[in-house]
């Protein structure tokens, strides 16, 4: 059987073809366990977001095996006949800036996807508000987002990615634009929520704040994975 959380066996990926074509993942492994939030470190054009983008189903590999949730989804191929529900269903995501939706207020930014996964409002709603509670948001559940401070709109945004229960959630720099005593907030939010629901987390970021908090951290490096922190460390 294969087991959940996430793991990348000699992950590839070549943009272009010919003399300009760009190797940027070239042997990429990479576990993470349900209920743990590993970091990804590495320096600009190493393949960070390359990888991201893969794992994420945004872009095709170019070879190697992607497992998600327990299900390979790639394998010298995709395996999983519709992407766009992997994405939605499978995949939580958190960025940089929360792109909140600004016409919806907290909870039914947090719903939106259990509605459009098909999920009744009612049952949508109160997945968001056990959510917004979960992360102490449940006061400013009927706010707008522009009334909620950067680190009040980076929990929903963590709410959000929770939302359809997925098994796995990306975090692409999600404390880049917080002080350091919200940042740690954040990480301490996304290791306990990845606990409480049985998530693989990984957080990819160059913050220094909260770099020393991960127990397990890969450094990528011209698109190859290195250990440098943890069990299997290189
Ligand atoms: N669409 C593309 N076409 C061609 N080359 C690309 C494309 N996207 C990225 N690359 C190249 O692939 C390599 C890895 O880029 P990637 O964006 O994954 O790096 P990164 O680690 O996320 O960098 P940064 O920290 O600067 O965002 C780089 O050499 C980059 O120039």
């Amino acid at each position: 059987m294969t087991e959940p959380g996430i793991r990348i066996e000699g992950l590839r990926k070549r943009y272009g073809q010919g003399d300009t074509a760009v190797d940027a993942l070239k042997d990429v492994h990479l576990h993470v366990a349900p209920g743990e939030v590993v970091g990804l470190v590495g320096p600009s054009g190493s393949g960070k977001s390359t990888l991201l983008k893969c794992l994420g189903a945004v872009i095709e590999p170019s070879g190697g095996r992607m497992v998600l949730g327990g299900d390979t989804i790639y394998d010298e191929g995709w395996k999983t006949p519709d992407l766009r529900a992997l994405r939605r269903d499978r995949i939580g995501f958190v960025f940089q800036a929360p792109y909140l939706i600004p016409f919806l207020d907290v909870t039914d930014n947090v719903a939106l996807l259990p509605m459009l996964a098909g999920r009744p409002n009612a049952e949508a709603r109160a997945r968001a508000r056990e959510l917004l509670k979960a992360l102490d948001m449940d006061h400013r559940a009927r706010a707008q987002p522009s009334e909620l401070s950067g680190g009040e709109q980076q929990r929903v945004s963590i709410a959000r990615a929770l939302a359809n229960r997925p098994p796995v959630i990306l975090a692409d720099e999600p404390t880049a634009p917080l002080d350091s005593e919200r940042a740690l907030a954040v990480v301490a939010l996304l290791n306990q929520m990845a606990v409480q629901h049985h998530t693989a987390v990984i957080v990819v970021t160059h913050d220094e704040k909260i770099i020393p908090t991960f127990k397990r951290l890969y450094h990528i490096r011209d698109g190859r994975t290195h250990e440098v922190r943890g069990e299997g460390q290189t």
